[in-house]
């Protein structure tokens, strides 16, 4: 069992602000746990005693939280606290706990401050073996952006599209009912109110998700989803633009790259070791065709941003890679 804390801030002692502060914390706590009626067991509330109008505990239970015990207190009277304010402690059965301080309440714990780490750079760099890595040295999430345009190709085959055009995939995308949620950390991709986190694995899929990343619908629309999940939650993301496009403002870029030709190496030994009968060289020209690609399609190319740190990975293995980036970011906070 775990404690997760939240906390929010309301403009008026109302039962409407009340309820809408509590219903807004509460929501956000239970997507980014991935809390259920199963594995939450108890809410506790303290509010500041300049709240009487109405019991927080009611808010939540307005708010749609029936199946577990809720309970209301008054927190301390310290001098120079911060005035109207609610606190929450959910205790529930769940692996890492994602504290939420919202509102005025974002300033009680600046350590919490959220943050997105983005990881950029050529495929066969190993960015996103480091980014995984990372998430879970640093407790936050790693946001699978190829999940999502997965889902997207998962729609459109669904939807019997043929040929992947913006015409034709527009208007799916236009409306899809994509969420990312996270259970114990790991994502979920709910596609139409259907897990299909498994699904998307199939090759069918992965071949149709390249082709339909590609098209400036599909992507204007995920890196929107990106964006308000990455303003959510302090997160990892890797890619080739997440830096100069999806998320600019980062505090930590950090462009991961290696020679053509060590990670020529590398797919060649991985491919090798899943049996099959490659050549290095024709390995060699297939990364440097798609670097060519990646690099100059009109669309989210790869590009390295100003302020991003350049990890050249030639000579590191992945642990190293990972220490290098933690003591970056340890030198910059
Ligand atoms: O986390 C909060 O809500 C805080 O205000 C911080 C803090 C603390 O100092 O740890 C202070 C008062 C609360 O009762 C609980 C925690």
């Amino acid at each position: 069992m775990k404690a997760i804390r939240g906390a929010t801030t309301i403009s008026a002692d109302t039962p409407a602000e009340i309820k809408d502060a509590v219903g807004e914390l509460l929501i956000q706590m239970r997507e980014q746990n991935g809390l259920t009626d199963e594995n939450m067991i108890c809410i506790l509330f303290s509010n500041t005693s300049d709240i009487k109008s109405a019991y927080p505990a009611k808010a939540a239970r307005e708010a749609g939280f029936y199946s577990c015990a809720l309970f209301s207190s008054l927190e301390p009277e310290i001098e120079g606290a911060l005035p109207l304010c609610i606190r929450v402690m959910i205790l529930a059965e769940i692996e890492n706990p994602v504290p939420v301080y919202l509102r005025g309440a974002a300033n009680l714990r600046k350590d919490l401050k959220k943050f997105a780490v983005a990881l950029d750079g050529p495929s066969g760099s190993g960015k996103s073996t480091v980014a995984k890595m990372l998430a879970r040295k640093l407790n936050i999430l790693y946001l699978d952006t190829g999940a999502m345009y997965r889902a997207c190709a998962l729609k459109a085959i669904g939807e019997k599209v043929e040929r992947f055009t913006e015409d034709a995939v527009a208007p799916l995308i236009e409306n899809i009912s994509l969420n990312i949620q996270y259970t114990d950390g790991a994502q979920r991709t709910i596609l139409d109110g259907e897990d299909v986190s498994e699904k998307i694995r199939r090759p069918e899929v992965s071949m149709a998700a390249s082709a339909i990343s590609a098209l400036p619908c599909v992507r204007k629309k995920m890196v929107e989803m990106q964006r308000e999940i990455a303003r959510k939650m302090s997160c990892v993301l890797d890619g080739r633009d997440i830096g100069t496009h999806v998320l600019p403002d980062a505090p930590f870029k950090f462009f991961v790259t290696a020679s053509s030709r060590v990670r020529a190496k590398r797919r060649y030994d991985e491919l090798r070791q899943k049996g099959y009968d490659v050549e290095y060289d024709n390995v060699l020209q297939e990364i440097e065709e798609r670097d060519y690609n990646d690099s100059h399609r009109a669309f989210s190319p790869l590009r390295q941003a100003e302020d991003a740190v350049v990890v050249n990975t030639d000579e590191m293995n992945a642990q190293e890679v990972l220490d290098f980036i933690v003591r970056k970011i340890q030198e910059k906070v």
